[in-house]
């Protein structure tokens, strides 16, 4: 039995195939979908134009049949849902009530649900009799108490749904599960890619998270601003109309407004004054947003970095350590400087690790998980 995965984020797709064990035995993905593209699927490795997550869905399965595994040869497809709302948290399959949910909730995640929903549909329409699963990016975040997912809203404005959710749910769930044995406590996890946010972990659960209603608030992003005052969404709203105001927010904002691009490592290439003051933006609010991550669980443990620039920008890592040495943290340079796994240093208080993102995995194991309690309930 081989599950396909398929984590469309805002600017990349990546799928894998996993068997009953969990072990991936094929993957690629497209990144930078819309700007100067990356491929890496199949034999095609390297620049390429794809314009949107369709096309690149297309060349991934291309590519995936290329090496043996055509949708023939697949027992189910498993996806990464950013937002299903209220209503759709655990992971289930998709039937045409979950794709109208996921649907109806595409204003509070435009950047995500459209390509959740392409991949769902093209698959649909490839394979009818495959069936599909998705898995929210939300669930995670289901043990944050009260008090923090509340706004300081009046009912009325809390009927329309107006609450924190929290994402990267999926990584933070992944992260955990990796980081087995050596789970400390109170973790400070940072999932740093297009998108980004904080989660403040205590005892495996999630406590505290920077993103809220939607992707949008918290750190600033590839092209979201991260949080901003209300009365400037309104003013923005007023001069440029709805619609716009929310393009604004959430496409041309971020390290992309400040500094000319939305991606780390075209900033660092550039390195014009704009690009380097963008970089230090998204630094300076890594570390504001972990103070108040740390005061969330009441103290620091450990760190983890995940998500593309965590993985790899060795200069955003130090910057946002540097900035934490007040809580303990101490960092081997050179450890971080030649990207490894554990980057404690000696005397350290708090232990650091960079670990690879594996939303991929923990979309199958979660897909899985439902196969098996379908299983379980036929034989009833
Ligand atoms: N080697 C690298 N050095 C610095 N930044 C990197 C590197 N690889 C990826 N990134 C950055 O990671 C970000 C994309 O992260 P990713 O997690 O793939 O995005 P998404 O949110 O679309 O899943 C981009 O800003 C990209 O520049
Ligand atoms: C939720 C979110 O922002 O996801 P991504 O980082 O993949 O854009
Ligand atoms: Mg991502």
């Amino acid at each position: 039995m081989a599950v396909l995965v398929v984590n469309a984020g805002s600017s990349s797709i990546k799928i894998a195939v996993f068997d009953e064990a969990l072990t991936e035995v094929a993957s690629g993905r497209v990144t930078e979908i819309g700007g100067a593209s990356r491929v890496e699927v199949g034999d095609l490795r390297g620049a390429r134009p794809v314009p949107d997550h369709a096309a690149a869905l297309a060349l991934c399965l291309e590519a995936l049949a290329e090496r043996g595994w055509g949708l023939d040869r697949l027992a189910a497809a498993a996806h990464r849902v950013v937002h299903g709302g209220a209503g759709l948290v655990v992971p289930c399959r998709v039937t045409p009530r979950v794709l109208a949910g996921i649907e109806a909730v595409v204003p509070l995640a435009p950047l995500h649900n459209p390509a959740n929903l392409t991949a769902m549909r093209a698959l649909g329409r490839l394979v009818p009799e495959l069936p599909q699963f998705a898995s929210f990016d939300t669930a995670f975040h289901a043990t944050i108490p009260e008090v923090a997912v509340r706004y300081a809203l009046p009912p009325e404005a809390e009927e329309l749904g107006l609450r924190r959710y929290g994402f990267h749910g999926i990584s933070y769930a992944g992260l955990v599960r990796s980081l087995g044995e050596r789970l400390p406590e109170r973790l400070l996890a940072l999932h740093l890619g297009n998108g980004a946010s904080l989660c403040a972990i205590r005892g495996g659960a999630s406590v505290a998270t920077t993103m809220g209603y939607s992707p949008l608030d918290g750190l600033t992003m590839g092209t979201r601003t991260g949080s901003i005052d209300g009365n400037a969404v309104l003013r923005l709203a007023e001069v440029h109309g709805v619609a716009r105001a929310g393009a604004i927010l959430n496409r041309e904002s971020g390290l992309l407004g400040l500094g000319g691009a939305s991606d780390m490592r075209e900033l660092s290439r550039m390195g014009t004054a704009r690009a380097r003051f963008a970089r230090e933006h998204f630094i300076y609010w890594a570390v504001r947003h972990a103070g108040s991550m740390i005061a969330a669980m009441g103290g620091l443990d450990g760190i983890a970095f995940t998500g593309g620039i965590g993985e790899n920008d060795v200069a955003v890592r130090a910057g946002i350590l540097d900035g934490l040495a007040w809580a303990g943290v101490g960092y081997d340079k050179a450890a971080n400087d030649a990207g490894r796994a554990e980057l404690t240093g000696a005397g350290s208080r708090v232990a650091i690790w960079t670990v690879q993102a594996c939303e991929e995995r923990q979309i199958a194991r979660e897909a899985m998980g439902v196969m098996a309690t379908e299983t379980a309930g036929e034989g009833v």
